[in-house]
């Protein structure tokens, strides 16, 4: 297993250039199933999960290529509506599948993907939304069985979901787009990825109001064709490096990336005393002749702070001065980095859900283990600024969602290498 190997005490300084939203690019590339032909897609970040979503595409029978940067997916050609759990295992994202697949065919077999590290993250919103819509659904031997009357659509419907959730709302929305009659999903999450989502299945021909509110509104339509899209910036690989830069006392201009999507991150930088400078395309922060203060985080569903952003803000307290609280509302269970930050020295205390971030005298490097995809984002950038040498293990949760970040950093001046074990 790979291993990333760090020595700490640096500052970081330079440019980044920012790759595509791994959050965005999921959802959009299930989409193409949904279409009965080829669509182009830009902007895709080369990542492990892009990578398992091919795989599971390739399965179902998607022709699935890459030409140069842009990837090219023919729906016109799935046949298969089985997602196998070798490949859901590796990515919960996969029960993406479900409503495309359920919309397009009328049956679906997609593995249920299980917890992970952070939380059990159920998907009965999911299920209750597209039985809503007429579905059929039977969970039985670790898969969720659906289907629709032979010759029938999914209806349109109006659906309530109890808890925001950004996978439901992207399910619904696609399964509706091929339903018969209008759908309205109400207490929908009004993250940015949805709205690219949105913005690629009316490229599709989909009748789609309302995305990035509360209450989204489809018309269905009988059939869609393929299109040409881009994939929006990572807002959380930005809002990574911008706290990296500002942890080390450094200076890094992210380019190709939109600050709009990350106002509460950028407030709480603000708040935590750096400079922080926004143009059309690029988000510039300066830590240089500060002093970086802890900042209080409460995570919320979008416009809120992004729990995605926890873990690195925790890390961000830790080297802060004065004491700090962050409190996890999201996931149950998204604070595995703690245990490991305190192993480098760091002064936190766990109560529920919250981490009472105390000023931390000593921070050296340690060997951590890295327990999911931002937890391992945390401990690297503690392990830049540590004293000392860190070692990173299981960085396949990195790889996960960052593309070469260890190359991105080194840009800038960290001593960050990758050992294969
Ligand atoms: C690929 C992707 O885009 N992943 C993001 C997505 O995950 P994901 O879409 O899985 O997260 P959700 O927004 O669905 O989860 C939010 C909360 O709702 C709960 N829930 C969700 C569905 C359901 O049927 N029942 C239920 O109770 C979850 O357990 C969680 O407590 O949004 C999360 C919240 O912003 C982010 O952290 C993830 O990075
Ligand atoms: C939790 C995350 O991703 P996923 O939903 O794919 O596990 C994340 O991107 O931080």
């Amino acid at each position: 297993m790979d291993q990333f190997v760090i020595q700490g005490g640096t500052t970081l300084n330079g440019e980044v250039t920012i790759s595509g939203a791994k959050n965005a690019a999921l959802p959009i590339l299930f989409a193409a199933i949904l279409a009965d032909g080829k669509s182009t897609f830009s902007n895709v970040p080369r990542l492990r999960d892009i990578g398992t979503t091919e795989a599971l595409l390739r399965t179902l029978g998607a022709e699935v290529n890459w030409r140069g940067q842009l990837l090219e997916i023919d729906g016109a050609k799935v046949d298969k509506v089985l997602a196998p759990y070798e490949l859901v295992k590796q990515m919960r994202a996969s029960v993406l599948a479900l409503g495309p697949l359920l919309a397009r065919f009328g049956k679906a077999q997609v593995s249920l993907p299980g917890g992970c590290a952070i939380g059990a993250r159920p998907v009965d919103l999911h299920i209750a939304g597209l039985e809503k819509m007429g579905a059929t659904i039977r969970v039985e031997n670790g898969y969720i069985n659906a289907h629709i009357a032979q010759g029938e659509r999914l209806h349109g419907a109006e659906v309530f979901m109890e808890t925001v959730s950004v996978g439901a709302t992207e399910n619904l929305l696609m399964a509706a787009t091929l339903a018969e009659g209008k759908t309205v999903l109400e207490n929908a999450a009004r993250e940015p990825e949805i709205v690219n989502l949105a913005e690629c299945l009316v490229a599709m021909g989909a009748k789609i109001s309302g995305a990035g509110t509360s209450r989204i509104e489809v018309e269905g339509v009988e059939a869609l064709q393929g299109c040409e899209h881009k994939i929006l910036p990572d807002r959380i690989e930005t809002g990574t490096f911008l706290v990296a830069a500002a942890m080390s006392q450094g200076e890094v201009l992210c380019k190709n990336t939109d600050y709009h999507s990350l106002e509460p991150v950028l407030d709480k930088l603000r708040d935590a005393n750096a400079l922080v400078e926004v143009s059309q395309d690029s988000i510039f922060v300066s830590m240089r002749d500060r002093e970086l203060q802890g900042v209080n985080i409460k995570t919320m569903p979008h416009p809120g702070f992004p729990t995605d952003m926890q873990a690195q803000f925790t890390a961000l307290n830790v080297v802060a001065n004065g004491s700090a609280t962050i409190t996890e509302t999201i996931f149950e269970n998204r604070f595995m980095h703690v245990p490991e930050l305190q192993r480098m020295g760091a002064n936190i205390r766990l109560e529920g859900n919250t981490a009472y971030c105390g000023e931390t005298a000593f921070l050296s490097g340690a060997q951590v283990m890295a327990t999911d995809l931002r937890a391992s984002a945390s401990l690297i950038l503690t392990g830049i600024v540590a004293e000392g040498e860190t070692v990173v293990d299981r960085i396949y949760h990195v790889d996960r969602g960052y593309q070469r970040i260890e190359d991105k950093l080194s840009q800038l001046g960290a001593k960050i290498k990758r050992r294969h074990n």
